[in-house]
């Protein structure tokens, strides 16, 4: 890759759990550069005192919109928590319109014209959009379970979800407190969470979610109960996934349910369990993922690729 080709990328928010994995990231990409680091808590900090894996003196910064938006940067990602998008954008809107934007939050997800992007089900769509929106890490989970069966469905799909608790971000609450998750699970927004109508609105199809969090830190697992039109057998589920998702690295089919364990730390999803009931019409399918990363990083860094134009994999570590 010669020099003139590699790009620079801003993230505002860096210092988060997703922040912090995208640096790590991006550090390994032979045609990304960190352009900046905005946090406000981190100003002024050295990058390698916080992410081991990046070198270079690159510092945080406190940067305002406006700063973000006149920054050399090619792409600025947003990794703020919900809400805090909307001024920013304008920022970069108005200074900056041809630069790449992918959001981490839910700001953008029932935006037409933004691009939602999770590879796998809607790479077809993208054409050159610059505005990118990340889908959610339940939301991913859900839409790798039911999307080959989508068409096929009886009843909305219901959707069972444990995160770790890194889903819950830094900002602190009893959904990241350690001491009240041990030993514990803990259930909420038990209806129309917002990842229930993110997928509802991207499927096309509505699904019923119940989210929980638990002890463990990163992590989903997504068991998902699907009633079909007509019978089936788990062989012919098993094999109606694989060929849906041939080739693609980040989709792991397996026969077994997938266990949250195993996918801690790696970019990939896995999709398994087949499960069929007596009479062949319900189905439980499983999918786990890193919240972090197949639910937020390496999406990120998936869209990233595409709207520069390496190859989707680019830096994202093969399984
Ligand atoms: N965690 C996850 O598993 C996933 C998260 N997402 C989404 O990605 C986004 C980032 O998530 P995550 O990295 O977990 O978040 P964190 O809470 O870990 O980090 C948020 C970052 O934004 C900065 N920030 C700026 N303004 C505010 C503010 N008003 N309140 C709090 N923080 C602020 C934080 O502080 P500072 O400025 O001091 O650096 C920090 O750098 C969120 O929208 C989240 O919903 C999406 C998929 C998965
Ligand atoms: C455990 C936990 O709290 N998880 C978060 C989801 C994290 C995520 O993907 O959120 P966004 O849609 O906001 O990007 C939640 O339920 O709100």
């Amino acid at each position: 890759m010669n020099a003139h080709d590699v790009k620079s990328v801003g993230i505002v928010g860096a210092r988060g759990h997703t922040g912090a994995e995208l640096i790590r990231l991006i550090a390994r990409h032979p045609g990304l550069e960190l352009a900046f680091v905005s946090s406000r808590e981190l100003d002024g900090q050295r990058v390698t005192d916080h992410v081991a894996e990046f070198a270079g003196g690159l510092r945080y910064e406190n940067l305002s919109h406006e700063a973000v938006a006149a920054g050399r940067a090619d792409a600025v990602v947003l990794a703020l928590p919900n809400g805090k998008a909307k001024e920013i954008v304008a920022a970069i809107d108005a200074e900056k319109p041809d630069a790449v934007i992918v959001d981490l939050s839910a700001d953008y997800r029932f935006d037409n014209a933004w691009y939602y992007g999770l590879p796998e089900l809607t790479r077809t769509r993208y054409a050159g959009q610059k505005r990118i929106s990340n889908p959610g890490c339940y939301a991913t989970a859900m839409q790798l379970a039911i999307a080959p069966l989508k068409d096929e469905l009886a009843a909305p799909p219901a959707c069972f979800g444990v995160s770790g608790y890194s889903g819950a971000g830094t900002t602190p609450s009893d959904k990241n407190n350690p001491e009240k998750l041990r030993d514990n699970l803990m259930p909420y927004a038990l209806v129309d969470h917002l990842h229930e109508r993110e997928v509802t609105r991207q499927l096309g199809v509505p699904v019923e979610f119940m989210p929980h969090v638990g002890p463990h830190f990163r992590g989903i697992t997504m068991t998902v109960n699907l009633w079909l039109q007509q019978s089936t057998n788990a062989d012919a589920v098993k094999a109606h996934y694989r060929e849906f998702y041939d080739g693609e690295p980040l989709v792991r089919v397996i026969d077994e349910a997938p266990w949250v364990s195993a996918i801690a730390g790696k970019h990939y999803a896995e999709v398994g369990g087949f499960a069929v009931a007596p009479g062949g019409k319900r189905v439980v399918i499983v999918a786990t993922l890193d919240n972090l990363l197949k639910g937020a990083a390496t999406q990120a860094l998936q869209n990233l690729n595409l709207a520069f134009g390496f190859d989707e994999m680019e830096a994202i570590p093969r399984p």
